[in-house]
């Protein structure tokens, strides 16, 4: 086994992309959920995104969740958006964590946000600036980086172009989306590679979804690169409702008790998560897809 990073830093986007692709739940439950999440050892938290409400109704009441949100000092809580007027609000909201995601692929662009790639591109400057004046850091999110749901393939090539110019644009961080669960290892190794060679000193962070079966597949493979800031959804929700197919993020309590075992430290308590994880889908209603969660941890046994 190649040295493995000694600690991961997660951080749980459940609460915004696990709950994006569900029927809207109240908000009490929401401010429930994230206030949950807070006291497992977590220590980032997607809180929420700035949307338009017709694209994404599960995220209309952004605002209130926020302020209802008990904020825990440990907690380090971002905010997604997609343009200048998310940007605003999530500003005016008090974020000083933003993401903005922006598709390598011009049809899920499109699809998603509205614009082409160039044209998302074109607004990253001003995004930045935006970002930096307010006193928030930028991370760029760049989605269907390992292949798109409309248009199949997507070149590494194109991927790390999106990367350069977020770079040339001012953001403080990068990370890639696997919108729909078309990384395998071998991937990543290859895009992870490249994108080192290409913007050398921009913090990397990787967002697995596990639509194919490869997610956690696809975190050992970038782990044993050292990368070492991965995104997961508590219960294993999640999905783009702009991505045909898309299914849930790699789940929370599958990383967090694999990684423990492995002797790689994620500062997660997994049974207070596997409570939290309970919540999650007593929230959404149905079962969700975490193998952990119905297995339980490794320790549980069964009487003989
Ligand atoms: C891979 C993933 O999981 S990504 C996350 C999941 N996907 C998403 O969240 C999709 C988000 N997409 C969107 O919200 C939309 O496509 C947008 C806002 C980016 C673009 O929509 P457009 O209709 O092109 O917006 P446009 O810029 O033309 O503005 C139209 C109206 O929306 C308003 N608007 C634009 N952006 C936002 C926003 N972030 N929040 C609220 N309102 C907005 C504008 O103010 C304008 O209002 P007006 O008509 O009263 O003047
Ligand atoms: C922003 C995201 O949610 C990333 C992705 O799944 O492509």
């Amino acid at each position: 086994m190649n040295d493995l990073p000694r600690r991961v830093s997660l951080r749980e986007v459940g609460p915004r992309d696990g709950l994006q692709n569900e029927e809207p739940i109240s908000t009490q439950a929401k401010v429930e959920l994230i206030n949950a999440l807070s006291a497992t050892g977590l220590r980032r938290v997607e809180a929420v995104s700035f949307v338009h409400p017709k694209a994404i109704p599960q995220m209309a009441d952004a605002d209130e969740v926020w302020a209802q949100v008990r904020r825990s000092p440990d907690v380090s809580y971002s905010a997604l958006v997609p343009n200048q007027r998310g940007l605003e609000r999530a500003l005016a909201a008090g974020f000083t964590e933003l993401e903005v995601v922006v598709s390598a692929s011009d049809t899920h662009n499109r699809q998603n946000i509205n614009r082409t790639t160039q044209e998302s591109l074109a607004a990253l400057p001003e995004l930045a600036a935006k970002a930096h004046e307010g006193g928030a850091t930028l991370q760029l999110i760049v989605s269907t980086a390992w292949g798109c749901p409309y248009e199949g393939e997507v070149p590494v090539e194109r991927v790390v172009w999106v990367a350069r110019q977020g770079m040339a644009a001012g953001i403080d961080s990068l990370a890639y989306g696997d919108t729909t669960g078309m990384a395998t290892p071998t991937r990543v190794v290859q895009l992870v590679g490249e994108t080192r060679s290409a913007v050398p000193d921009l913090p990397l962070g990787l967002h697995f979804h596990n639509t194919r079966g490869t997610g956690l597949a696809n975190l050992y493979a970038a782990l044993q690169l050292g990368v070492d800031d991965f995104d997961a959804a508590v219960a294993g929700l999640g999905g783009c409702p702009y991505a045909p197919g898309a299914s849930g993020n790699i789940a929370t309590e599958e990383v967090v008790s694999m990684l423990e075992d492995m002797g790689v430290e994620t500062g997660v308590d997994l049974d207070a998560l596997l409570e939290v994880a309970e919540m999650a889908e007593r929230f959404v209603g149905h079962t969700a897809p975490s193998q952990v969660l119905r297995a339980g941890p490794r320790s549980r046994t069964v009487q003989a």
